[in-house]
């Protein structure tokens, strides 16, 4: 079983242009749609779509539209009620893909709010494989949460305690690297740009994010200056380049046939749950690889947030490189 926590949920609308986003300009959609989103959300979305088990942990209005869109599409939840509706984030998708993207800031939980989705997702978390860690924290968290979420969650664990997977960016990424062992991420889920920062606070040469996502050798190297400060793995996402994968014991690059993108939003969620998905198969770290960029490519080919299923990816399409990783 895998569990999500998604501190700051979103209504995805996501509006269709009929041609290039034109700055200062009127400009008629061509069409709009709506999902419940917010990453972790995503990740229990399309693990669900493929027949897994996982509950997504957040807060939320029992009335809210993400809730009831997670009750309409039969995502298992838990959440802590709040007064405050949820945020909305808009993507804007011109054809070809390419997709801007506004995220609001979403309600403000105080401290005694933040105590009690803690302890809802430490109660909702007994026994699962996987707690997923994802997204923005509102306004109101410390940086530092999903650090002491992690250390919380593994020693408050009766039995084997949960790997932990951390897909965030910003302050609360740059945090989730601890000095204790115990509040570290078995799995990081950055992008180009979450990567470099990442690795940049690593003490990896600085280099941004388009020269890494251009140059699949330099990532994994990056990646593993992350690993080396004592992360168990680093999925870090490429867009259409691919994904590397960087373990302790190999770097993997793995890249997909070009897929006509229609919406890139949850594409990177997708990713880390075709990951997780073969991971729960017991797959080697290269055929993760491979499945999540077939989610992911998968996912970049479906409108606004939909996230695919497994029989909707293409993992044969996908070619795996041994990389070197120093
Ligand atoms: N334009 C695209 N064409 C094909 N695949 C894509 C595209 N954009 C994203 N993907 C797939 O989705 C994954 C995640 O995308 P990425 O943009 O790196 O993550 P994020 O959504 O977290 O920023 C990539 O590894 C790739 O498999
Ligand atoms: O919490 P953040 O960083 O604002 O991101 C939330 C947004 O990211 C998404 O989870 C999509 O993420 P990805 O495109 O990285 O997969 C949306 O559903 C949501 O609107």
């Amino acid at each position: 079983m895998i569990v999500t926590f998604t501190a700051n949920p979103s209504l995805d609308r996501t509006v269709a242009l009929p041609g290039p986003l034109e700055r200062g300009e009127v400009q008629r959609a061509v069409s709009v749609r709506q999902e419940s989103g917010g990453k972790g959300v995503n990740v229990s979305r399309a693990l669900v779509a493929s027949g897994l088990e996982s509950l997504a942990v957040l807060p939320g209005a029992d009335s809210d539209p993400v809730l009831a869109g997670l009750r309409e599409s039969a995502v298992p939840f838990v959440s802590l009620p709040i007064d405050e509706p949820l945020r909305t984030n808009v993507a804007l998708t011109e054809p070809g893909g390419v997709t801007t993207k506004i995220n609001e800031p979403g309600p403000a939980l105080d401290g005694n709010q933040q105590e009690a989705l803690l302890k809802l997702l430490v109660e909702s978390s007994r026994g699962a494989g996987w707690v997923v860690l994802a997204g923005s924290l509102p306004p109101g968290f410390p940086a530092d949460f999903y650090a002491t979420v992690a250390q919380r969650l593994r020693s408050s664990a009766d039995g084997a305690a949960p790997r932990i997977a951390v897909d965030s960016s910003g302050p609360p990424l740059a945090a989730a690297l601890t000095d204790g062992a115990e509040g570290m991420p078995d799995l990081l889920k950055p992008n180009a740009e979450e990567l470099a920062e990442l690795a940049a606070a690593a003490g990896f040469p600085p280099a941004s994010g388009d020269e890494l996502e251009a140059d699949p050798t330099a990532a994994a190297a990056a990646a593993a200056a992350v690993v080396r400060s004592g992360v168990g793995a680093v999925l870090a996402t490429l867009g259409s380049k691919g994904a590397v994968l960087v373990t302790a014991d190999g770097a993997w690059l793995a890249t997909h046939p070009p897929v006509a993108a229609v919406s890139t939003v949850g594409a990177g969620d997708s990713a880390l749950a075709g990951y997780l998905l073969a991971h729960g198969r017991g797959a080697a770290p290269a055929d993760c690889l491979r499945q999540a960029v077939a989610h992911g490519a998968a996912a970049a080919s479906l409108p606004g947030s939909t996230v695919p299923a497994v029989n909707q990816t293409t993992p044969d399409a996908v070619t795996i490189t041994a990389l070197r990783k120093d």
